[in-house]
């Protein structure tokens, strides 16, 4: 089975609810119909989920989430959980976002147990990892990086893991403008599916897509999606507004 090619927007926290369905019909009909092989996602905040979900009837566009706890309901004020947004209609899920790991203080530990929830429900993770700058300036990007994707899929079934999506996303490269370049990304991407292999199955790690994020823009797209083991992106800022954002994907995915 062939790698789908992904470019999903993680709105983080942004627009309302009547913005986001307004730009999310914009982005559907700007794309039109999408090749077999090419997806795109759009991951609003949780209360545009339900809005964005009735604009995207009809279209391949995929509704994805930013965050899930690891129970299915319980005595968690302010938390969501993954039948709740199964129920709004997400097919995937993002995980151990490294903001999250920072300001949630989410641990390896909780990342996989959120990744648990979310295949017991059905849905797909997209699973963030990355190294901050003073780890990379230290020489421990690998270090990290094996780290982080060892913890969160150890004890996984088989099944579960076809529904996983790994997102590099080197910290320093998140919000400020500055890009891994497309060697350093292929080098990263290359080792991550090595330690897939090495902790999966290796025809799993074969099929599993990685995403490249961090100042990923209309004009860097391309450079990054020629690269062997990259199959897409994971967006913030250039996923806001859509004219940039399909632009975006017209070049990553060659329309
Ligand atoms: O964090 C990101 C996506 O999840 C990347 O954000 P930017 O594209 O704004 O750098």
């Amino acid at each position: 089975m062939d790698r789908k090619q992904l470019i999903v927007a993680n709105w983080k926290m942004h627009k309302t609810p009547a913005k986001a369905a307004e730009d999310a019909e914009a982005i559907a009909t700007a794309l039109g119909r999408l090749p077999d092989h090419s997806c795109v996602a759009l991951a609003p905040p949780f209360p545009a989920l339900v809005p964005v979900r009735e604009r995207l009837n009809h279209t391949q566009l995929l509704l994805a989430a930013q965050n899930v706890h690891s129970e299915a309901e319980g005595a968690f004020t302010g938390e969501v959980s993954a039948p709740m947004l199964k129920a709004c209609g997400c097919s995937l899920v993002i995980v151990g976002h490294s903001e999250r790991r920072a300001l949630a203080k989410e641990s390896d530990a909780m990342v996989q147990a959120k990744i648990k929830a979310a295949f017991s429900h059905e849905m797909g993770v997209i699973l963030c990892i990355g190294e901050s700058e003073s780890q990379r300036n230290e020489g421990l990007t690998f270090k990290v990086l094996d780290k982080q994707v060892r913890e969160a899929v150890k004890g996984l079934s088989v099944t579960g893991v076809n529904s996983l999506v790994l997102a590099y996303e080197p910290v320093w490269a998140i919000g400020t403008g500055k890009t891994a370049s497309a060697d350093q990304v292929q080098e990263v991407h290359a080792f991550l599916r090595k330690i897939l292999a090495e902790c999966l199955e290796k025809d799993l790690a074969k099929q599993t897509e990685i995403l490249y994020g961090g100042s990923v823009k209309p004009s860097n797209i391309k450079d990054l999606m020629s690269m062997e083991d990259v199959d897409g992106a994971l967006v913030g800022g250039a996923s806001l507004d859509p004219k940039t954002f399909v632009s975006l994907i017209r070049n990553g995915f060659d329309l």
